[in-house]
Order: structure tokens, then sequence, then C-alpha cells
């Protein structure tokens, strides 16, 4: 059986998702996850291919159909108060009314949250350059988005669930985001599963990433282990017959016979086919070749151990 992504081997699991199904007329996401302590999970994947769903899943917005999420140990789908004090939550699309000002925002976060922590709140708003008198409709994107991460943050949640906390930032305002998740991760014990369309974000910050495709995650692996061993191949056409296609994790045929493959072994390539196109394989190309493939090789260890749990219960 594959191992799970190695930064993940120990720590208590924060969030998990066992099976977890959920079925519109249109579209079935199917999803196994977890993750422990101390570990930032990156969720990558195309629009549509239910990363919103999912989160909606794990804060008990949307209800499973089949399977279950668990977050700090409890049903999702019940969470107690006492759990939901401990989340903090980015949805995409979601956000306070326009004419909210950052200190009503305050005063609501203040009553919801028992641990809500104002100096906290406040220094975050003043380190980010946000009025905190002037209405919310007169925000930039920018400010926006850095309010809704202080305010998931200001009461010091062990976990963090972040739907595209980064959307539509430029790569200042995007680079304060991800320093104060870098932040928030130095107490030990907190975990975050975050979104991001943005490929570098989540290669700069997370531990480990899970790539989702039509509702299922087909590849569950260490950012490092991506960055030093996986590659992205382009075989020619002359070659494509001749080459063996070790280790692929994705295989692409374009219409002129080549082949363009995710591969988990770089360097076998590097050592046997000098005229074969290698290059480090990033969570791009992962969800390009992903979505173009015509051979996938379910990746997600994950996956493995809930079916085989299933199956034999
Ligand atoms: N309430 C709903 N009713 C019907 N279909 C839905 C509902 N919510 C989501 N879907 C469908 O589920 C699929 C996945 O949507 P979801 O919002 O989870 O994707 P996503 O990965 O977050 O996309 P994006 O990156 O564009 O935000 C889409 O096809 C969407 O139309």
């Amino acid at each position: 059986m594959m191992e799970s992504p190695r930064t993940e081997d120990s720590g208590r699991p924060l969030i998990e998702c066992a099976a977890v199904c959920k079925h519109y007329p249109d579209f079935a996401l199917d999803v196994t996850l977890t993750v422990p302590e101390n570990t930032i999970v990156g969720l990558v994947g195309l629009n549509g291919s239910g990363k919103t769903t999912l989160f909606r899943l794990l804060t008990g917005l949307a209800k499973a159909d089949d399977g279950s999420c668990r977050m700090l140990g409890q049903a999702a789908d019940t969470l107690p108060v006492s759990v939901k004090e401990q989340i903090g939550v980015v949805l995409a699309d979601t956000g306070f009314p326009a004419v909210f000002t950052p200190r009503d925002v305050k005063r609501i976060l203040a009553a919801f949250y028992n641990g809500f922590d104002p100096e906290y709140f406040d220094a975050l708003v003043k380190r980010f350059s946000i009025p905190p008198d002037k209405a919310l409709e007169t925000f930039s994107t920018g400010m926006k988005a850095r309010l809704r991460v202080i305010a998931a943050i200001s009461h010091h949640p062990r976990i963090l669930l972040l739907d595209e906390p980064t959307a539509g930032l430029d790569v200042v305002a995007r680079n304060q985001i991800l320093d104060l998740l870098r932040e928030y991760m130095e107490t030990p014990g907190r975990s975050i599963l975050i979104s991001s369309h943005i490929a570098s974000d989540l290669e700069n910050l997370c531990d480990s990433f899970r790539l989702i495709s039509r509702g299922r995650i087909l590849l569950a692996e260490d950012m490092d282990v991506l960055r030093d061993e996986y590659g992205y191949v382009k075989v020619p056409a002359s070659l494509a017959r001749s080459v063996d296609l070790k280790g692929v994790v994705c295989r692409k045929t374009n219409p002129d016979g080549s082949i363009e493959a995710l591969v988990s072994d770089r360097q076998f390539y590097l050592d046997n086919y000098p005229h074969v196109l290698v290059e480090r394989g990033g969570v791009d190309e992962a969800l390009l070749l992903f979505e173009g493939a015509d051979a996938v090789i379910d990746r997600n260890p994950e996956t493995e151990i809930t079916r085989k749990g299933k199956e034999t219960r």
C-alpha cells in the first residue's frame, strides 16, 4: 500500500473526510482526506472541481449524502459550539454586509467567539492598513480579502479552512496573507486546509497538496516531493514507443503523437532519455495534465485505505 504524504505521518487528525459524498444533478463529490495537526494542506483543482463543496461539507453548510466529515474528531454537520470556537473559516464569495465597518465586524466577532482577541484584531487591522471606520463597500478587493482572513484568525482557532483566500489579490497582498498564515502555524497543534488557483502560493506555503478533479482527489503528495522528485516529461512522437513511462502519474497523448506526462521520478528520465524534455513538475503542470489526461493512476493513498476499510465492513 502506498504511504501517506511523508510530512503527515504523525500528529492527531484535525480534519477528516472519510469517503464523503455529495451529489448534485450534474456533479458528484467523493472525497477522502485527512489533515493532521501541524500541517498545511493545499487543495488544488480547476473551476467546478468541488473545492467549495468540500469546504461546505466541512463547515456543516452542506449535508453529506454518504460518508462523513469530522473536525477535531466531531461530526462536521453537528459541531458543538466548543468545536466551532476552534475553527476559523474563509469561504469563497462570502463576506460581511457592505455597510459594515471593520469596527462592526469586530463587535460581531466578539459576540460570537469567546476566544476573540480584540487586541490581536486591532493589531492586524493596523498592520494591514485597513481603515477601521470605513464601510466595506468602499474597500478594494484586497482590503476585503485581508479583513476576511483577519476575522477568521482573530479568535486563535486551531483549524483554518480557507477557500480561495487570496483570489483576486496582487502579489503584495497575497504575500501579506501567506506570511500571516505562516505566523499562525508557529503555534503547535494547528492546521490549515487552503484552496487556491495560484500554484505558487500553495507551493510556497503548504506541506502537501491534494489535486481534486471532477469531485475526486486523484493525487496526494508532499510539496517537497513534488518539487524535488516529480517531473513533467514531453516525449516526441518518434520516441513514444521506445520510452519506458516509469512512474507515470498521468499521461496525455497529443494529436501529433507526442506524449506529455507527470512522472514521480524525474531523475530516471534525465538519466536514461537525453532526447526527452524533462522539467520539474509543479502544481500547474499536474493540474493541466490531469485535466487533459488519457491515463491517470490514482495516487491518493487515502482513497485506497478508505475503500479497503469499506469493503471489509
Ligand atoms: N447547490 C448546488 N446545486 C447544484 N449544483 C451545485 C451546487 N453547488 C455546487 N454545485 C456544482 O458542483 C460543482 C462543483 O462546484 P464547486 O463550487 O464545489 O467547485 P469549485 O472547485 O469550488 O469551483 P471554483 O474554483 O470555480 O470555485 C459545480 O459543477 C457546481 O455547479
